[in-house]
């Protein structure tokens, strides 16, 4: 299992010392939110960029924006290893291509009450799906069970249709949680209030692993 830790819950007077504390994180998070697709602002390229240059671990970055098209250049770094949009943004399949020809990874993401099957017209172009378990704009949210069911219907897609994308999770990740994440085949889990209230963040992350 890979973990991604969400740094929303991080200290941001302290970014520096908050980066060191996760340093066996296979990759960093970063929840990009506009106050319109969600009702909350996070923050921006310029922190975002700011935390590419002090890491060497590979940024997993979630856009929960309306306009995606016009934010996914904004966070083309080097370090960049997925941009994820939502399927439920605008100009969906223009982002796609934004962000391929940045050579950057594809991720699509859905909320909870949005249909898996939505995501099925976009799902060849996808180098990770990201299942939202929680209905994205806060961390510190109860995970939702019932995501899973979309998880276990990839992990049965992916096969059939001889695909490879990474199936991630979002949203209410625990010591409690992390089981059936596991057992439904999940790749990858984002994990923020449970490992940044940590005293030891790097036993949380690898209690979830
Ligand atoms: O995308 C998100 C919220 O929209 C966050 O990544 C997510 O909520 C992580 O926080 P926590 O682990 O505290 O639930
Ligand atoms: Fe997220």
């Amino acid at each position: 299992m890979k973990v991604a830790p969400s740094i929303l819950t991080a200290d941001f007077t302290n970014l520096k010392e908050e980066l060191e504390s996760i340093k066996n994180a296979d990759y960093i998070h970063l929840d990009i939110m506009d106050g319109h697709f969600v009702p909350n602002i996070s923050f921006g390229p310029a922190i975002s960029k700011k935390i590419s240059e002090n890491t060497d671990i590979d940024l997993d970055v979630h856009l929960m924006v309306w306009q995606p098209l016009f934010w996914v250049p904004k966070f083309a770094f080097k370090r960049t290893k997925y941009i994820t949009i939502h399927i439920e943004s605008d100009d969906v399949k223009e982002t796609i291509e934004a962000i391929k020809e940045l050579e950057i990874g594809v991720g699509l993401s859905i909320k909870p009450k949005t249909p898996l099957k939505d995501l099925y017209p976009y799902i060849k172009k996808a180098d990770l799906i990201l299942i939202m378990t929680v209905e994205p704009g806060f961390g510190g949210q109860s995970f939702m069970e019932d995501q899973l069911t979309k998880v276990k219907e990839l992990v049965k897609y992916r096969e059939k249709n001889k695909l490879d994308f990474m199936i991630e999770v979002d949203g209410g990740i625990n010591d409690e949680t992390i089981d059936a994440c596991r057992e439904a085949g999940v790749d990858i889990v984002v994990a923020g209030s449970y490992i940044f209230n940590m005293k030891n963040r790097k036993e949380g992350i690898e209690s979830l692993k």
